[in-house]
């Protein structure tokens, strides 16, 4: 566990690229007010990361700040060492990095199988491919294909949204918050999905506000306080963080 802050200690160093660094970004939407103050995160390959942190942290907004969605001021981001800071989502797409909004993230009046062609709208050919991959993870999407997005409920339309977003077959998948909105029995499906996806391979970065959640499933996490990471360790050891616990998780054992 690392206070980053107050210690040098940190997880142990990795040789390599990492898939996404997030480099001391300070990012905001209104002038002069910056929402991310020296964001500092990295992904590598194949890692399942969680972001938590209060209401209001940025953590939402780290993302939106990967995804070229919000001004980023100064620092830096980078994908498999290509520093990608400020790019259109377009461009984003095309080099492997998916996006899941929390909300408004399906294509209501097409059917499922459209808003998935509408994920691979860059690379149409790979259709079957990928279509195999995302309904070997999402079984019950692959006997909907013709079903409208607009009639699915709030959960299933979060799986159509992941899956659109897997059929580029992104380098790393962004995931606002997947559990939101959802009846506690299908937030575990949701972290399960999760999970599959990401033993599949895909390099994962989640935003949850489930933050107890979303450490037993994850590989490392960062706790967002402010704009800047307060904390960060593996999932286990920030679950067992007294300082942690105190001030982001509620009461102990919970
Ligand atoms: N489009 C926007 N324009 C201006 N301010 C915004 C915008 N989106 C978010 N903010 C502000 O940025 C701050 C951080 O929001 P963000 O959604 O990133 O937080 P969060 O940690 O994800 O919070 P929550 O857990 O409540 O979703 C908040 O004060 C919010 O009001």
């Amino acid at each position: 566990m690392t206070d980053a802050a107050a210690t040098d200690e940190r997880p142990p160093v990795r040789e390599g690229t990492p898939v996404v660094l997030v480099d001391e970004v300070h990012a905001g939407y209104l002038p002069g007010v910056n929402i991310l103050n020296g964001a500092t995160l990295t992904a590598w390959d194949g890692e399942l990361i969680g972001i938590i942190g209060p209401n209001g942290a940025g953590k939402s907004t780290l993302l939106k700040a990967i995804f070229g969605q919000v001004k980023v001021r100064q620092g830096d981001i980078s994908l498999n060492g290509e520093k990608i800071t400020g790019l259109r989502a377009n461009k984003l797409v095309a080099k492997g990095v998916g996006f899941v909004p929390q909300n408004n993230n399906v294509f209501p009046s097409l059917t499922i199988a459209e808003n998935l062609q509408m994920g691979l709208f860059q690379r149409p050919k790979l259709y079957t491919e990928r279509l195999d991959f995302v309904t070997g993870i999402f079984t019950e999407l692959g006997k909907r294909l013709n079903q409208r997005a607009g009639s699915l409920s709030g959960g299933e339309r979060q799986m159509v949204a992941m899956s659109r977003a897997l059929m580029m077959d992104p380098a790393v998948i962004l995931l606002d918050e997947p559990s939101a909105g959802l009846s506690p029995a299908r937030q575990d499906d949701a972290f399960l999905r999760v999970s599959e996806i990401n033993k599949a391979g895909v390099t994962t970065i989640m935003v949850e506000q489930n933050a107890r959640r979303c450490l037993q499933i994850c590989d490392r996490g960062y706790v967002l306080d402010q704009g800047k990471d307060a904390y960060t360790g593996t999932g286990r050891e920030l679950l067992n963080d007294p300082k942690v616990i105190g001030l982001y998780l509620g009461t102990l054992g919970a």
